[in-house]
């Protein structure tokens, strides 16, 4: 679980000034790896620049300036291309696909949908043709990249359920997600159109092994499930355990949602499954091609698919078409690498002093008229503070909760849960929740710390504005990360008519007091929890008869201790929540 849960892996220091010391030591390296990084730094030395620009052509001698020519795969370069915004001018009639689905489907879908999205209309048909009118060879892989909550979830749930005629057969789909959430999510998006009662079973680790295990298995003690919904490391647990074995021979569909996040996680699961599908192995021949033709077709889905599309090749895509959404401010940009944010995110960037970005965000953002607010930090620790002192400054007129990947199971649910009925108003999480999570509602964004990363920043955005609808996004910052900020958006295209404003001390003056005290409050609270947690823990010690207990506790209350004193360090009143915050980032 927590490889899947692993921040992700790119430009980590893209935003983040005070890492940016270490990189440079590394800034050839970086020069030479990684075109973003590159930006960070602002600019290569002329000697790097030449390097970058200069090559030896064999047979010769000096070095000779050579144009970067960029090869485009055929794949990538004839993409079917669609709209990327949800409007009226380009939603499309349920007609238009309906008599092409089972009669069962389409009752769920009229009493579930209004009209079709625009990457619906581009992949439904294309799915359901090679349904109805098999082709003699294998089918085409697909790749979708469409804008975060465009509906991408349909275009494949629609079609498999369209597939399955008896349940109970045999396995038809396995679907892959890179976190827990997303499986009970796409779980119930399926539940919302299965009118044929087929059997659907999530592993993911939200529930004990077992008990998955009690789901998946039937009384024959055969594995019995149409679609299985999975994190790669769950599956790949119950695949492997020999007390059941699974039939993958007739699989119809891979499904890999959140794709690109998931090319850094082991991928032996993808060579597992496509061997026991008959999946694997290059077609070299026609013959090769017609016997393959029931290999299960993969698709691979993200609202970031578009950047580093080559990557994709390490899903071994068959004949790949590639479906992605055009943006209308494309100029400047390199088409292959964009991305495209949901219209209606409107950006504000807020700057201001860094001890004052928690005052900030309850001033300016939680005291609003906002009804559903996320907010994004980068660090575990930095989340459970704010939540503390957002708690405090609310004095109980709302609800703040907290979700970050180390809480567990079914009380991860639990907190997402309340804070998709409203019980919770503002939800503070790491970028666990960054991804294909679906609260509708949601009408503020917060980057309390910046994203870590240019495709961390769409996800997160695009956690609001959805399905066509409206969403605030807010970024706070200091003045030299804010450089750097609006400089890679606007290198992204993701700049989105962002606006910019300045909040200085003297403006806070009035709330200076409040804030302090809360501050002491928060640290007196932290310390109080502290000692019971250092209590329990030796109580629990002592009950375990555990004899070097003595030291166990010490070593626990001093690490702690030392958090603490970390927190202090950060100066000032204000240092409790803040000074930590930076102290963490200077020791990154
Ligand atoms: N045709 C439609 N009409 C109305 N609502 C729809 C339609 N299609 C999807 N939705 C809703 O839009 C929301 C976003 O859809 P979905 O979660 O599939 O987006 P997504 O493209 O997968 O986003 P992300 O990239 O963030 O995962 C969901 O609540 C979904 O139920």
């Amino acid at each position: 679980v927590e490889a899947e849960e692993a921040p992700e892996e790119e430009i980590a220091t893209e935003v983040q000034p005070e890492v940016k010391e270490k990189k440079k030591k590394k800034k050839k390296k970086v020069v030479e790896e990684n075109e973003e990084g590159e930006e960070e730094n602002g600019e290569g030395t002329k000697q790097e620049e030449d390097y970058q620009k200069e090559f030896k052509v064999l047979g010769h001698h000096d070095f000779t300036e050579v144009k970067k020519i960029r090869v485009v795969s055929g794949w990538i370069k004839n993409a079917r291309e669609f709209p990327a915004g949800i409007d009226s001018d380009n939603l499309g009639p349920l007609a238009e696909i309906t008599p092409h689905l089972p009669k069962s489907l389409v009752k769920r879908i009229e009493a579930e949908l209004k009209h079709w999205f625009p990457v619906q209309r581009a992949v439904i048909p294309e799915l359901l043709d090679s349904i109805v009118n098999p082709p003699v060879l294998r089918r085409r892989d697909l790749a979708i990249s469409a804008p975060t909550g465009s509906g991408k979830t349909l275009c494949y749930v629609l079609p498999i359920l369209a597939t399955i005629s008896n349940p109970g057969e045999f396995i038809s789909t396995l679907i892959v997600v890179p976190v827990q959430a997303l499986v009970k999510q796409i779980i119930n998006e399926i539940g919302r159109f299965n009118g044929i009662g087929a059997k659907v079973v999530g592993l993911s680790g939200s529930d004990p092994y077992d008990k998955e295990r009690r789901r998946l298995i039937n009384a024959e003690g055969l594995i019995d499930a149409d679609i299985i919904v999975a994190t790669p490391s769950r599956f790949m647990e119950h695949f492997l355990d020999p007390s059941a074995s699974f039939d993958l021979s007739r699989l119809r569909y891979i499904i890999a949602d959140e794709a690109d996040r998931m090319l850094n996680v082991r991928q032996e699961w993808l060579e597992l499954v496509e061997g026991e599908s008959g999946g694997l192995g290059g077609a070299t021949s026609i013959m090769d091609l017609a016997t393959k033709r029931n290999s299960p077709q993969k698709i691979l889905l993200s609202a970031t698919l578009s950047r580093d599309i080559e990557q994709l090749e390490k899903w071994n895509l068959h004949r790949p078409r590639l479906f992605r959404a055009s943006a209308e401010k494309a100029e400047q940009v390199d088409t292959s690498a964009e991305c495209v944010l949901p219209s209606g995110i409107s950006h504000l960037i807020l700057e201001t002093p860094l001890k004052f970005h928690p005052l900030v965000l309850f001033n300016d953002i939680i005291e609003s008229e906002c009804k559903r607010i996320l907010v994004f930090t980068n660090h575990k620790d930095s989340s459970v503070r704010l939540c503390k002192l957002l708690s405090i400054l609310s004095d109980g007129s709302f609800q703040v909760e907290q979700l970050t990947a180390d809480l567990f199971g079914k009380r991860r649910h639990k907190v997402l849960d309340r804070f998709r009925k409203g019980t919770t108003r503002v939800l503070i999480c790491s970028d666990y929740l960054s991804r294909g999570v679906d609260v509708e509602g949601i009408d503020c964004v917060v980057n309390y710390d910046l994203p870590q990363a240019t495709r961390l920043f769409i996800h997160r955005a695009g956690r609001t504005a959805r399905a066509g609808t409206k969403g605030r996004l807010v970024s706070i910052t200091e003045k030299e990360p804010k450089r750097l900020y609006v400089k890679l958006l606007k290198k992204g295209n993701l700049w989105n008519d962002a606006s910019e404003k300045k909040i200085e001390e003297e403006e806070l003056e009035e709330s200076k007091e409040k804030y302090t005290k809360a501050l002491e409050k928060m640290k007196k609270e932290m310390e109080e929890e502290t000692k019971k947690d250092g209590g329990k823990e030796e109580k629990k010690e002592k009950e375990n008869g555990n004899g070097g207990r003595g030291g166990g506790a010490m070593m626990r209350g001093g690490s702690r201790g030392r958090g603490n004193g970390n927190r202090g360090g950060g100066g000032r009143g204000g240092g409790g929540g803040m000074g930590q915050r930076n102290g963490k980032r200077n020791g990154t």
